[in-house]
């Protein structure tokens, strides 16, 4: 998409990668929507360029600079950033309150108009973040304000990443047969396999994977578990009795399971709409899972002091309210509650797959009235911007 002729907003996006592929994953998202839909002139910052690598096989590690799909990604390799007030950007995005160079931001106190900053915090379903959404706070010496921004499931957040077009490419995808085992087909998923219950596994090394796999194994119905290269690395290769390589796999009893590469981002949402069920982890995967109009299982992020019990309640308070085998396998999923029997609890979930899935699709759209994560952030930053005289 070509941008507006004016003169470009530009934006600059501050990401550490804390661990894994979430952090990353969730800016490189953002700034590509940024430029392609909105025309946003984005530099992304990242310190991490193996991780961005591989949800996006195009960056080239060795380069301190580079354009990457109309965005320019710098290797932020250290907190020593000279900068010039003309090079600040017109929005400043932390993210995860990561902490910017000092030059950087004695740069933005000098920049006039200042620019609008903001920190994008992480996604949870509890009530307290509508109160902290939006929320100044002062800088104790310089003169700049940077405001709290809060992904989120209501109207009072942010809201979610959302790109116009998705759900039409998706549900092309999903009536479309065909290209969905043309997909497929390169993992090794097979004709049969694809009459299968379809399920694709990305989860934290603590999740309960043997035990799933054995009811899948004994189970009723003919299951097909496709599983990125890395994740539950141990117990998938005691199932399939080698090393879980991409390419490899095995089938006993009823279950195949399928050790997958590591896809790129674009490809991960369409295994998600290809797949019967998905099992996601995190925050970004979560959120596409979401977006997949299937039925999901989410491995959240553990804290410390069992924080994350928490936070999964509150989503599936909103999420599961009358599907309780959804949230009893969620929560034994997560170790919040004890599951006396997983090959029952497997079949109450199956069981209840009929009654998810419609909920899937209609969660989709509730969330989605509320619009986008990334217009809503521009609307802010514009309404924060004339209200300064500070145009963005
Ligand atoms: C499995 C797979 C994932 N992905 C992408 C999808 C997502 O953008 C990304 C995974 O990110 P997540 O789902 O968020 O899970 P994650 O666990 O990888 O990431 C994070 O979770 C956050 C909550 C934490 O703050 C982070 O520190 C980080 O741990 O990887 C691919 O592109 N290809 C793949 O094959």
């Amino acid at each position: 998409m070509n941008p507006p002729a004016s003169r470009a907003t530009t934006l600059a996006l501050f990401c550490k990668v804390v661990d894994n592929y979430g952090d990353i994953g969730i800016c490189w998202r953002l700034a590509r929507q940024l430029w392609r839909e909105h025309g946003v002139r984005v530099t992304l910052w990242v310190d991490d360029l193996s991780s961005f690598r591989r949800i996006c096989p195009q960056v080239d590690l060795g380069a301190a600079e580079q354009e990457v799909e109309g965005v320019r990604v710098l290797h932020w390799s250290s907190q020593d950033v000279t900068t010039t007030p003309e090079d600040v950007a017109d929005i400043v995005i932390e993210f995860f309150a990561v902490d910017l160079p000092p030059g950087y931001v004695a740069a933005m106190a000098q920049r006039l108009p200042r620019p609008v900053w903001f920190n994008l915090e992480g996604l949870t379903a509890e009530e307290w973040v509508e109160g902290c959404h939006r929320l100044p706070s002062m800088h104790p010496r310089l003169k700049l304000t940077k405001h709290f921004f809060f992904p989120g499931f209501t109207v009072k957040t942010g809201g979610l990443l959302h790109e116009a077009g998705l759900d039409e490419e998706r549900l092309a995808f999903q009536a479309d047969r065909a290209a969905m085992a043309r997909f497929l087909a390169p993992f090794g998923v097979t004709k049969e396999e694809m009459d299968s219950l379809k399920v694709s596994l990305f989860c934290y090394p603590h999740a309960p994977v043997a035990a799933q796999l054995a009811a899948w194994a004994d189970g009723e119905r003919p299951v097909t578990c496709l599983v990125p290269e890395g994740v539950a690395r141990e117990a998938v290769a005691d199932f399939i009795q080698a090393d879980a390589v991409a390419g490899a796999g095995a089938t006993r009893g009823r279950l195949t399971v399928r050790v997958l590469p590591f896809v790129p981002q674009p490809d991960y949402d369409r295994l998600l709409w290809a797949c019967d069920l998905n099992f996601v982890r995190g925050e970004d995967s979560f959120v596409r899972a979401q977006w997949a109009g299937r039925p999901f299982v989410w491995h959240i992020y553990p804290q410390d002091e069992n924080l994350h019990h928490k936070k999964l309640r509150a989503f599936l308070d909103r999420y599961a309210g009358g599907l309780d085998e959804l949230a009893t396998f969620s929560l034994g999923w997560n170790g919040a509650c004890v599951i006396a029997s997983w090959p029952q609890a497997w079949r109450d979930l199956q069981a209840a797959l009929p009654r998810i899935a419609p909920r899937a699709e209609e969660w989709r759209g509730e969330v989605l009235a509320h619009g986008d994560l990334t217009t809503q952030m521009l609307d802010f930053a514009r309404a924060l911007g004339s209200a300064s005289e500070n145009p963005v």
